[in-house]
């Protein structure tokens, strides 16, 4: 699908604050795919569709979560984590993206998993870094991605994970399980 055209069908699924969003993880994602050598089309796709269920109903998200026999364990934490795999369901049923890496690389594009693929690694983190994202961290997160993408994905997942535990939340656990992943699977370069 030509960029235009998915981003005229994500438009109107956001506010205009998380469209300026999605475009900055857009360019962002492009940047690093070609960093780090991923697919540059699936990447600008998967970005542009990463937040299309951001804005859907609690009601319906849960629902479609129970009745598409997805990870239940998701409705007792945070339902800020519910867009994630709710927008690959939908992303696929809507828009009839197919691609199973793109719509893996929206799946798990809040909480991360086990064994990330590097498109997955890339959405993630340029969601985390996009030039619209300020807060404390950020640009030490954005230096360690020039040269290191599992270094500036581990940083930006212990910030996640500190950011809940500071804030006295829940953590869901496959976001500790990819911490502890790709901290064993490190490469010290
Ligand atoms: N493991 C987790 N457990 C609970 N909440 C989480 C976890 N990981 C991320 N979150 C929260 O989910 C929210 C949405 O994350 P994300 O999809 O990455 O960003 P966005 O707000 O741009 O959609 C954030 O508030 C984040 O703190
Ligand atoms: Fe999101």
């Amino acid at each position: 699908m030509d960029r235009n055209l998915a981003l005229l069908k994500v438009k109107g699924q956001l506010t205009e604050h998380r469209y300026t969003h999605t475009i900055g993880v857009m360019e962002t994602a492009i940047v690093l795919a070609n960093r780090y050598g991923a697919d540059e089309k699936k990447a600008e796709l998967a970005a542009i569709f990463h937040d299309y269920a951001k804005f859907r109903p609690k009601e319906e998200m849960k629902q479609i979560i129970v009745d598409e026999r997805m990870d239940d364990r998701l409705l007792q934490f945070n339902s800020e984590l519910w867009h994630a795999p709710v927008g690959a369901f939908l992303v696929q049923k809507e828009v009839q993206i197919n691609d199973a890496e793109i719509l893996n690389a929206i799946r798990y594009h809040t909480s991360g998993r086990v064994g990330m693929t590097l498109l997955e690694k890339i959405i993630y983190l340029a969601d985390y870094i996009e030039p619209g994202r300020h807060f404390p961290g950020v640009e030490e997160v954005r230096d360690l991605a020039d040269k290191s993408l599992e270094q500036a994905l581990i940083k930006s997942i212990q910030n996640t994970i500190l950011f809940l535990l500071k804030k006295d939340q829940l953590v869901f656990p496959d976001t500790v399980h990819t911490y502890n992943d790709l901290m064993i699977n490190r490469r010290i370069d």
